[in-house]
């Protein structure tokens, strides 16, 4: 059965970081989704998000969409069925209300990580090292999502993996962990329980 990993958390909890690290360790293929957020420094169109404009958002087809601190992001079924013809295991980075409409629409296809440090000063730590400038990092902890976000929502709980991502070493031990019973998952044929 193909598996999709929905990676979810506050911005700066490490999502892009365990997304990167699982297709350089494994050839686990990110979902490239789609955004009206303008691109950061170092950041690639098609490599990191297809950046669209508000115009040219609407021309694809949305597995889902939503809003996300004032900025439009969405996931496409062709994406999802271009990552599974090269791995069975697929990675998409979301907001937690992505992960919830991917989990009532994939069901026992999707496996689900949630992120969170210990302190939530670390994230703001993490976005200026990032590069982010101190406008959008405060646009970003202003907004509702991102106060949403630092919680796991309550249709996930019992569904997700939770890692603490403090200590690099520390995660990358549990992410081989879950990535391992990923695998052996995928051995199922679908419906099987
Ligand atoms: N639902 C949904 N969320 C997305 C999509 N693409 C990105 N996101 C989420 O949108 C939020 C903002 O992403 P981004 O602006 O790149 O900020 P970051 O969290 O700092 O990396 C994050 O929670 C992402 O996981 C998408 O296609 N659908
Ligand atoms: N465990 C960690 N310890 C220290 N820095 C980290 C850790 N994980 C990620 N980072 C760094 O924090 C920043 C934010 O990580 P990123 O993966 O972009 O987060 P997200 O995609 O969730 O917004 C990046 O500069 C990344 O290199």
């Amino acid at each position: 059965m193909d598996k999709v990993i929905v990676i979810a958390g506050p911005t700066g909890s490490g999502k892009t970081t365990i997304a990167d690290y699982l297709y350089q360790k494994y050839g686990v293929i990110k979902v490239i989704t789609h955004t009206t957020r303008p691109k950061r420094k170092n950041e690639q169109s098609g490599i990191d998000y297809y950046f669209e404009t508000d115009e040219t958002f609407d021309d694809n087809h949305y597995l889902e969409q939503v809003q996300y601190s004032y900025y439009r992001y969405g996931s496409s079924y062709e994406g999802l069925r271009r990552a599974w013809s090269k791995n069975s295991i697929a990675s998409i980075v979301l907001d937690t209300a992505g992960a919830i409409t991917y989990l009532k629409e994939l069901g026992a296809q999707v496996e689900i990580l949630f992120l969170r440090v210990n302190e939530e000063k670390t994230l703001k730590d993490r976005l200026l090292k990032r590069g982010d400038s101190l406008e959008a990092i405060q646009k970003r902890i202003d907004s509702p999502e991102y106060r949403r976000d630092m919680q796991l929502p309550e249709e996930l709980q019992g569904r997700a993996t939770v890692i603490n991502n403090d200590d690099w070493e520390h995660t990358k031990q549990k992410i081989d962990q879950f990535y391992q019973r990923v695998k052996e998952a995928t051995k199922k044929i679908p419906n099987e329980g």
